[in-house]
């Protein structure tokens, strides 16, 4: 159990000024991030240790967190990867028979500050109506010098938030791939053979290929083609992962669309498929993160609930087949909210993305029927 003062003041500051005060939440110190908010209400665990929050402090909009704990099961990689954590109102008892230690424990002893007690609604409409900026949350020392009241100097943090890098053009994969390859086995007998390049892929997503009799060899980011190859594929997977699309190597993915492997990609995977096919990306005012977003897939006209962790998306003609270098490509899937693209399939060769998360780690299992997309098309290809 790790102890510290009850109630230490800390402070968030956002980058275009505004500022909160409310308590040390996890680790005492000082973070950097950009400020993005979530509308899970359930999943923390998940979200927290999912490689593509890598350098953001994320904000929940569900008010009470914590509740269940944190548990030896549901980690979805070996780390907690956000910067920081901000929630309103932290559980002061963990309760649920899987828990084995506390978030707030958790926090504290993987170094990650955060702060509660602050009003996160007005920090998410904030957030809605100006867009993600960078953020600082600082307590403890990090305040030194200062009163309880007030922080030491509002100019000199918000100085520090304003020198923090920004998640535009932030090229993030090589700090949370994997740097050795590991093979997830495939449950019950092997069917397929799949080389997935981690770009910050969640253990359920290896789950769910494996559990439909797929042996998955995760290679490190800086796979070359010859590394991919040597695995002797059925498919290639693209997972999730942190920052900028826009400064991804596409070397590798137009290698395999040259070859006519087939390929499926998740999120981070559906923009660097998007890019390779020479389609461009682009931030989101504020992005779409949480459990609960609409995705139509267009090819069935079916709405399905889904899990997104998004802050870029990719910029295609809606109502158009567009030619590309790789044949015939239309938008499979759009978000009902706001029309973002959300998914890809070619025509003309086996490869298609979806935007969002269909593993499902949290989140409802509405998509997870893609992986038997994916399936099918291994197996079309084998005919
Ligand atoms: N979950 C992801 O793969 C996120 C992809 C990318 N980093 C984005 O923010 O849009």
């Amino acid at each position: 159990m790790i102890t510290r003062p009850a109630a230490t003041p800390a402070f968030l500051v956002l980058e275009d000024g505004r500022t909160f005060r409310g308590r040390a939440y996890g680790a005492v110190g000082k973070t950097f991030g950009e400020a993005v908010f979530s509308t899970g209400m359930t999943g923390y665990q998940e979200t927290l240790t999912d490689p593509s929050y890598h350098r953001q402090v994320v904000v929940m909009t569900a008010p009470h967190v914590g509740n269940t704990g944190v548990n030896d099961d549901d980690a979805e990689s070996s780390r907690i990867w956000v910067a920081g954590y901000v929630v309103r109102d932290p559980a002061r008892v963990s309760s649920n028979w899987r828990a084995r230690r506390s978030l707030d424990d958790e926090l504290a002893a993987q170094g990650v500050v955060g702060i509660s007690g602050i009003d996160t609604r007005a920090l998410t409409r904030h957030l809605r109506e100006r867009g993600v900026m960078r953020v600082g949350i600082f307590s403890g020392s990090a305040l030194a010098g200062g009163s309880t009241e007030s922080p030491i100097d509002a100019g000199t943090l918000l100085a520090e938030v304003r020198r923090a890098p920004e998640m535009t053009g932030a090229d993030l994969v090589g700090q949370v791939t994997t740097t050795q390859p590991y093979v997830v086995p495939a449950v019950g007998t092997r069917r397929f053979t799949v080389a997935a390049i981690d770009l910050g892929i969640k253990g359920t997503t290896s789950h769910r290929m494996a559990e439909r009799g797929i042996e998955v060899h995760v290679l490190p980011a800086d796979a070359t083609v010859e590394d991919v190859y040597t695995v002797v594929p059925d498919g290639v997977f693209l997972p999730n992962g942190p920052g900028d699309p826009g400064t991804a190597d596409l070397t590798v993915i137009r290698a395999v669309l040259e070859r006519g492997t087939p390929l499926f990609g998740i999120c981070l995977g559906n923009q660097l498929l998007g890019r390779a096919l020479g389609f461009s990306t682009y931030k989101l005012k504020y992005g779409h993160r949480g459990i609960n977003q609409p995705v139509q897939d267009r090819s069935t006209g079916k709405i399905e609930i889904t899990a997104h962790n998004h802050g870029f998306a990719v910029e295609a003609p809606l109502d158009a087949v567009s030619g590309t270098p790789y044949g015939r490509v239309e938008v499979s899937h759009v978000c009902l909210n706001d029309d973002v693209v959300e998914g890809l399939r070619l025509l003309d060769r086996p490869a298609f993305s979806v935007q969002y998360h269909p593993e499902a780690a949290a989140g409802p299992h509405d998509a997870v029927h893609l992986f038997d997309r994916f399936v099918s098309l291994m197996e079309s290809q084998r005919a």
